[in-house]
Parts: structure tokens; sequence; C-alpha cells
């Protein structure tokens, strides 16, 4: 069923200022956004677009209000260290060719080798209205997830005016997300910013039941706090992917060499408990695809049952059973929100549970749904089915913190309409 106008509906009922608000002719414009787009293993090649796609209508906005427009964005995980993998240069091309189609004409779009310092600030003086610097990489820099006031002052040095556009990073209280904030008159939300928080409300708002919630991918110890939250909200709770491995071992399993992050052991047997007491179901996997190796080329085995997994190997999807059980909730939902996959999808020998998964849900025309994440809508995408899906997020752990009732700390910094 889909969610009618919501998508479509641009008016916002937020408190907080909108880029529609501003005058931004000839002002040095900054929109944070979230280019960490999913890139093949050497970081050269962008393997989905999407967010960027997102993104075209703020930007198309800006330059044709005559904006001097900077982008920034982190791109994966760097630790605070340059490293070529996770360059925003790929993206440089891909952009323009987006912008060309987009609106019909060149823009320039240059690119500055670092975020801030000489070369930005020269950039950032000599753009002209109607033209795009992107930014390198936030991270390359340990002060932009420390969030140091410094370094958010020397982003905000770059700008007039500051635009928050990233849902996908909202749920960050960083230096470009949050704490340039304080060091610039005007801060609005962009318009996919706008356009997230207007569905995940109204769809989020009276969530029609049974609310079946799937939770997979690799950010254990980031989306494991999210869920003892969600136990107040949904019905049910199917656990996958690299998520899964946590709990087993919580229910004294012993997973081999699966992903597990020891020290959230206790926080997985308090919401296993809390489930039980608040009567929602809480699936997890009953049988596994064992790779013998993280790598295309592994040895695999499908496991069953709750015995210990052979010691050397791992698991990397969800086996044909898990995805039986799983879609029978999949298939009886009225509401389904899902992030992170069911497996290793970028690896054809570990993608099937999430393309079952994928169809499933896809399969559920009954239900508002909703599937965020940079690499869930990769998945989905690729599985061929998001044109049957009723909402694709750019955000993952945005939208769970969103659902779970959390403020988001990009979107609480924005100034007041
Ligand atoms: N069993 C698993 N073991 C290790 N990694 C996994 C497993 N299942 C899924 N993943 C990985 O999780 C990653 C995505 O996780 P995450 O970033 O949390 O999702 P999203 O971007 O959709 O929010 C994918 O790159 C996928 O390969
Ligand atoms: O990819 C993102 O989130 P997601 O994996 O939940 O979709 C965002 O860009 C946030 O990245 P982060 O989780 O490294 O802060
Ligand atoms: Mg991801």
């Amino acid at each position: 069923m889909p969610f009618s106008n919501a998508r479509e509906n641009s008016e916002s009922n937020m408190p907080k200022l909108s880029i529609r608000d501003l005058e931004l002719q000839h002002k040095h414009v900054f929109v944070r956004v979230d280019f960490n787009v999913p890139l093949t293993d050497d970081g050269t090649e962008i393997t989905d677009d999407t967010r960027i796609r997102e993104t075209l209508p703020t930007i198309k906005y800006a330059l044709q209000h005559k904006a001097k427009l900077i982008l920034a964005s982190h791109l994966g995980r760097p630790k605070g260290k340059p490293n070529p993998k996770y360059s925003l240069r790929p993206i440089v091309d891909r952009l323009r060719t987006l912008l060309d189609h987009e609106l019909g004409e060149k823009i320039n779009v240059a690119f500055s080798p670092d975020c801030i310092g000489e070369i930005a600030t020269e950039m950032s003086r000599q753009l002209e209205s109607g033209q795009v610097l992107l930014l390198e990489n936030l991270r390359f820099h340990p002060e932009e997830e420390a969030n140091d006031p410094n370094f958010a002052k020397q982003l905000a040095s770059l700008c007039e005016i500051y635009v928050n556009d990233a849902f996908g990073s909202a749920h960050r209280a960083h230096a470009s997300t949050e704490g340039i904030t304080h060091f610039v008159q005007q801060s609005a939300a962009g318009l996919l910013m706008e356009k997230e928080l207007n569905y995940m409300g109204k769809a989020l708002e009276a969530p029609e039941k049974p609310f079946v919630a799937i939770i997979g991918g690799a950010k254990v110890s980031d989306k494991i706090q999210v869920i003892e939250n969600l136990l107040n909200k949904v019905d049910a709770l199917l656990i996958g992917g690299g998520m899964a491995y946590t709990f087993l071992m919580a229910q004294g399993q012993d997973t081999g060499k699966s992903l597990v992050e020891v020290d959230k052991i206790d926080t997985a047997k308090e919401a296993l408990a809390k489930a039980e007491s608040k009567g929602v179901r809480f699936l997890l996997p009953v049988d596994h695809v064992l790779a013998d190796k993280f790598a295309p080329d592994a040895k695999t085995q499908i496991f069953a049952g709750t015995g210990a997994f052979p010691a050397e190997w791992m698991a990397l999807d969800i086996g044909p059973k898990t995805v039986e059980l799983f879609t029978q909730e999949i298939t009886a939902a009225r509401t389904i929100i899902w992030n992170g996959p069911m497996g290793v999808f970028e690896m054809a020998a570990f993608a099937a549970g999430t393309t079952a998964i994928a169809e499933a849900v896809a399969a559920n025309t009954q239900a508002i749904s909703i599937i965020g994440g940079g690499d869930s809508v990769s998945a989905v995408k690729k599985a061929g089915v998001s044109d049957r899906i009723t909402h694709i997020s750019t955000g993952g752990g945005a939208s769970l913190e969103f659902l779970e009732g959390k403020k988001l700390p990009g979107v609480e910094a924005l100034t007041e309409k």
C-alpha cells in the first residue's frame, strides 16, 4: 500500500528553518550531504549512487538560486587519517554527470583535497555563484567525529549559510552536523532532510499493526543500543546479518569466527529478556550459510540448530529455514521497517538471504514498507524490487534512532523558524 502523498509532500511541519526560507543568492552555502556511498573494495567505483541522487533537489535548488555551493561529507570510517581508499574524489565525476543530466547544462564541480585549511579557503573564495566545490572526506580529521569546536569553526569560516541535507548522518553529533551550527548565523534543513523527516514522522506516528522491524548489517555496537527501545514499538523483531551472532552468543551458542561484539553480550541479554517480558516475538536465525573465510570464493556449508559452529567457520548469510521463518512474519505484517542486510550480499555466495527477504517485503503489498541504510538500499536495488517498497530511506542508523523516538542531534541543532 503506498503511503499517500507523504512522499511528494514538500511542505514541512518542522519547527526548523528550511533552505526554502533563506536568501541564497551570491552567498557561500555549506551543505552537509551524506555521500557515504557503497564502493568497490579498492574504493574506486561507486556501486550505488542513491545517496547522491537523493541530494540533487537540494543542489539544484541552491544552484538555481545562485548560491556558491560547498558540499561536504564523510565516507566510510577512515579513523581520523587521510586514506585514498576513502577519498571523495570518485564522487566528482558522478556528481558532474548527474548534474548535467538534471540541469541540462554543464556545472563546474571543483574538488578540494582537504576540507579545511588554505586550499579549501582559497577554492571557496574563488567560487562563483552557480558553481560547486566538493570537499575531501571530513573524517580524515579526528576533530570531525570528536565535534571539536575549533574544527567546526574552520568549516564554518568557509560559508555564510549552513544547510544539513545528510539525513543518514543526522544521528551523529559531529563537527559538520552539530558543531558548525554554533558558528554560523543560519542553519537550515535541506530538501532531502525535510522529505525524510516528513515521511518518517507520518508513517510511524500510528503504524498499522502487526509492526515488524528487521535488523541486520555490521554496525552491531551502534545499532544494538536501539533495539531495547524498539521493543516498545514493534510486535516482532527479526534479527539477521552480522547483528545476529552477538545474540546467539548471548544465548550460549558458540558461533565460531562469526562477527560478535563480546562487550555487547549483556546488552543483547537485556534485550532478549525485555522482549520476553513484553511479549514481542524476537526471531533469530535458525540456520546459516557458513564460510571458511571472508571471501567470495570461500568454501560454504549450511548449518542448522543451536549447536556450536565448526570452530574456524563464520556465518555470512542466513539459511533457507530462517528465510521461511522470517517470511511468515513479513507476510502478516502491516508496517515493516528494515535496516541492515541479512548477509554479506556484496559477495554472490552470501546474497541469497538478503534477496529472499527483499522479495518477501516487496511481495507484501498490504504493508507500508520502509527500507533504510546505505548498504540495505544498495542490496534492495540489486535485488530489483525497490519500486515495490513504499519508502526507500537514505538513513539506516538515523531511521532506527528516529523510530526509537530519539531526537536527532543534526536536526535539533538547526535554527528555529
Ligand atoms: N553475517 C555478516 N557478517 C559480516 N558482515 C555482514 C554480515 N551480514 C551483513 N554484513 C555486512 O553489513 C554491511 C552493512 O551494514 P550496515 O552499514 O549496518 O547497513 P546499512 O548501510 O544498510 O545501514 C554490509 O556491508 C554487509 O556485508
Ligand atoms: O552509512 C551511514 O549509516 P548506515 O550504514 O546506517 O546507512 C551514515 O553515513 C552514517 O555513517 P556512520 O555510521 O559511519 O556514522
Ligand atoms: Mg552501511
